[in-house]
Formats: structure tokens, C-alpha cells, sequence
């Protein structure tokens, strides 16, 4: 038993000695052949699919998120790039070692860098995204919906975690498996592309079901009661998938906009409870709406005020207006002041960011008293292919 290893479990042999003790932790779901729907904590999420994973799928516990740029033009080269990250994503997202494993001939490199042996594939997803000057470098044809986001009053923006040809994002409910899946297709794209600027997340701040415990983000707040349900197809294709607008090679997936936005958690500490559920028009520990008594309960917005979160970014707000929220907390430590270099990586996906994420942060950036406890200092807007099929990889007919 010494050597049943990740790749071991996957394998026959593997199976016939690992599958009884890896059941009651959850690894039974290596003997599929397709991975399926994680139906026990820490199996697998489908790689293959409609959609690429980690959008409408449920949400993990750990993120490391990584925006890559190329070093080179050639879209065939790129093209072959995807290639080799798609093989290498089919085998992470099932638990597998990438190439031929992290032991291999002893005179080279292995093909994987061994941190996640042993573990379980931990949900991961990898979602992979393309950003305006992708298209730019590579003379592609750019979505009409891509394009950089407009200056937002205050935005404090720091391009060096800013924008990035690739994005990757990478969710796990172990954040070992999410560093090594970044880390490996870093590995992987070396002389291609590098990366640019990355963000380890933890404490999801959003939930894609409902029926879920909602998260609480570092302010102390239920964040995520409203938002799209994985489960809720419609509201999936009206507000994030791209459809027939879109270039094929788009049509499923969906325009993902990142803000890096940091918190002055020391200020927010000393401001009152009444001043902190005011300005989310809910309250702290149950999350109720003002004018309601319970977190899910309709939102009456006139009984908020007038500034508050909530009703500033209400769809009913802004002509219906709707985005799929999927942030994490990060926390790099503490700054020369002793401040907490903390606060929300803000991720939302949108069929279209004039009809989602736009809209909404201009309402806030104009008006939102949440504004003194925050700044927004990284951003980037990318455009999601849809699902890959099997035999397939991340954008092929976009190269094709
Ligand atoms: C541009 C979009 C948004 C940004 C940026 C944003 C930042 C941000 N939000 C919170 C905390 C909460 N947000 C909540 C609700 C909420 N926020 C947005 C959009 C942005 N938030 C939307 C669309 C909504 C839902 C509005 C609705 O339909 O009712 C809430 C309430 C709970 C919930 O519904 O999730 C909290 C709390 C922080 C701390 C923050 C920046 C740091
Ligand atoms: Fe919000």
C-alpha cells in the first residue's frame, strides 16, 4: 500500500485495493471513467461539458487564480499551448499526476511537481479565459462584448496585478491541489507564456447553491444570499452563458471580469453596527434584508436606504441587471502600518459586461458608502470559452 499513490487509484490495480478505504473519504469516484458531478465532498467536478467548470459549478473553498501573457504571436503555437493545458487539466480535475507523474526517468524533470500526490481530486476546477490582448498579439478577432473596462471613480488600479492575456482559475477545496494545478500549467506553458500576476483566495464569498450555508467575507457579512443557482438554467442562459451573439468558440461560455479589492478592515473595525448593516441594507447575523426577518426573504428595497449595497446592485435597481458572483477572501499578510492586507477577490461572470458587471459598479462607484472602506486595485476582464468536449481543448475552434 506504500505506493498507492494518486495515479495508482485511478488505475485497476490501484482501484482493487484503494477503493474500499478510499470510500469513506470520499475517493470512490476515481473507479468512473468519466468524471461526474462531485455527489460526496471531494470528488470530482466534470472537466468536460456544455461549460467549462468552476462557473454555475459548486462553489469550493480555495482559489489561486493566475493571469498569464504570452511570449509569443503565433496563434498555432498558442493553439498547441491549450493542447497540452487541456490533457494536462483532464488529468488534475481527476486526481491524476500530470504527463507521466512526478516520478519518472531519473535524469529529467518529471512531468508533474508531486505536491498533490496522494490527495484527492478536491473538486478542482480549471476555467481558462482570454483577455483583450490576446487578441491583440495574436491578430485574432476579438468578441465584440471584450473590451477593457472603463475607469471607475476611485479605481486605484495596480497594473502589475492587473489584466494578462490568459486567465486561470484554478478553485479546490484544497488550496494544495489549486497551487499545484497553477503551478503545473505554469510549468507547462514555460517559453510560451508566463505568469503575469496571481491571487490565492480562501473563505468563498459567493454560493451557486442556494440550499448551502451562505459564506461570510471578511467584513463579517452573509455575501452570496443572492445570487444565480448553478441549478437555475434559465436565469444561467439569460444572464451568463454567451449564446448565438457570441463567436462559436464562445457560445457556452461567458465574460469573466476580476477586481482585486482591499479592504481597510482596521477602519471598518471601529464603525458601528448600525453603520455597517446600513450600508449593506441587511443585517449582520442573520443577513435579512431590512424590512425582513430572514437572509432569503424578497428584498423590499424601498425599506433600505437609499445608498445601501443591496439596493444600489439590486437587478430591480438597474433594469434587471444580474451577474454570477464567485468571489474569495484573500489575506498577503499584514502591510508596513500593520494593516491587514486583506479584503475580496471579486469574480463575476456575465453574457455581456455592458448588461452585468458595468453597469453595477458604476452605480456603486458613484454612490456606495461602502466606498470608504474600499479600494479597488487590480482589474481584468477576460472572455471564457464554452465547455470542451472530449478530444478537444480550451478554445480549439477559435483556432481553428
Ligand atoms: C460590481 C459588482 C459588485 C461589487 C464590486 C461588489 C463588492 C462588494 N460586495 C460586498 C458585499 C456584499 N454584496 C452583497 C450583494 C451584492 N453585491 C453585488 C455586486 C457587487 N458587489 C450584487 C449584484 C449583490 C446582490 C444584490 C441583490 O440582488 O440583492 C451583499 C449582500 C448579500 C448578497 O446578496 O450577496 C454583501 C454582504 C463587498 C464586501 C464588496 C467589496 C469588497
Ligand atoms: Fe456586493
Amino acid at each position: 500500500m506504500a505506493d498507492l499513490s494518486r495515479r495508482r487509484l485511478l488505475t485497476g490495480a490501484g482501484l482493487a485495493v484503494g477503493a474500499g478505504a478510499a470510500a469513506g473519504a470520499g475517493l470512490v469516484r476515481l473507479a468512473q471513467p468519466e468524471p461526474v458531478q462531485a455527489a460526496v465532498p471531494g470528488g470530482p467536478i466534470a472537466f468536460h461539458g456544455a461549460h467549462q467548470a468552476g462557473i454555475a459549478t459548486p462553489v469550493q473553498d480555495r482559489l489561486h487564480f493566475a493571469s498569464f501573457d504570452l511570449g509569443l504571436d503565433d496563434p498555432k503555437k498558442v493553439a498547441e499551448l491549450m493542447r497540452r493545458w487541456t490533457a494536462a487539466a483532464e488529468r488534475m480535475t481527476t486526481g491524476q499526476e500530470v504527463g507521466t507523474g512526478a516520478t519518472g526517468a531519473e535524469l529529467a524533470p518529471p512531468d508533474d511537481t508531486g505536491e498533490a500526490l496522494d490527495l484527492p481530486a478536491s473538486r478542482l476546477t480549471l476555467t481558462v479565459g482570454f483577455g483583450p490582448t490576446f487578441f491583440e498579439k495574436l491578430k485574432l478577432p476579438a468578441p465584440d462584448r471584450l473590451k477593457e473596462l472603463p475607469h471607475f471613480p476611485a479605481d486605484k488600479l495596480d497594473p502589475a496585478r492587473s489584466g494578462g492575456d490568459i486567465c486561470v482559475q484554478a478553485c479546490a477545496d484544497d488550496p494544495q491541489v489549486a497551487v499545484h494545478a497553477v503551478r503545473n500549467l505554469a510549468r507547462i506553458a514555460f517559453g510560451a507564456a508566463s505568469v503575469r500576476w496571481s491571487q490565492l483566495g480562501f473563505g468563498k464569498t459567493s454560493s451557486t447553491t442556494p440550499e448551502a450555508q451562505t459564506p461570510r467575507n471578511l467584513m463579517g457579512f452573509k455575501d452570496g444570499t443572492r445570487n444565480i443557482a448553478g441549478s437555475d438554467r434559465a436565469a444561467l442562459d439569460a444572464h451568463v452563458w454567451v449564446g448565438q451573439e457570441g463567436p462559436e468558440w464562445l457560445r457556452g461560455g461567458s465574460y469573466l471580469v476580476a477586481r482585486r479589492i482591499r479592504m481597510h478592515i482596521e477602519t471598518w473595525d471601529r464603525t458601528s453596527l448600525k453603520e455597517q448593516e446600513d450600508i449593506f441594507g441587511r443585517t449582520k447575523r442573520e443577513g435579512a434584508p431590512y424590512g425582513a426577518a430572514r437572509e432569503h426573504d424578497p428584498v423590499p428595497l424601498d425599506k433600505l436606504p437609499a445608498d445601501a449595497h443591496v439596493r444600489l446592485a439590486h437587478p430591480d435597481s438597474l433594469g434587471g441587471v444580474t451577474i454570477l458572483r464567485r468571489g474569495y477572501s484573500f489575506t498577503d499578510g499584514s502591510d508596513n502600518l500593520g494593516r491587514l492586507e486583506a479584503g475580496l477577490f471579486f469574480l463575476a461572470y456575465q453574457r455581456d459586461p455592458e448588461k452585468g458587471f458595468i453597469p453595477i459598479q458604476r452605480a456603486l462607484a458613484a454612490r456606495d458608502p461602502l466606498n470608504e472602506y474600499i479600494q479597488h486595485v487590480g482589474s481584468g476582464i477576460w472572455a471564457c470559452p464554452g465547455g470542451v468536449r472530449q478530444g478537444s481543448f480550451w478554445g480549439e475552434a477559435l483556432f481553428s
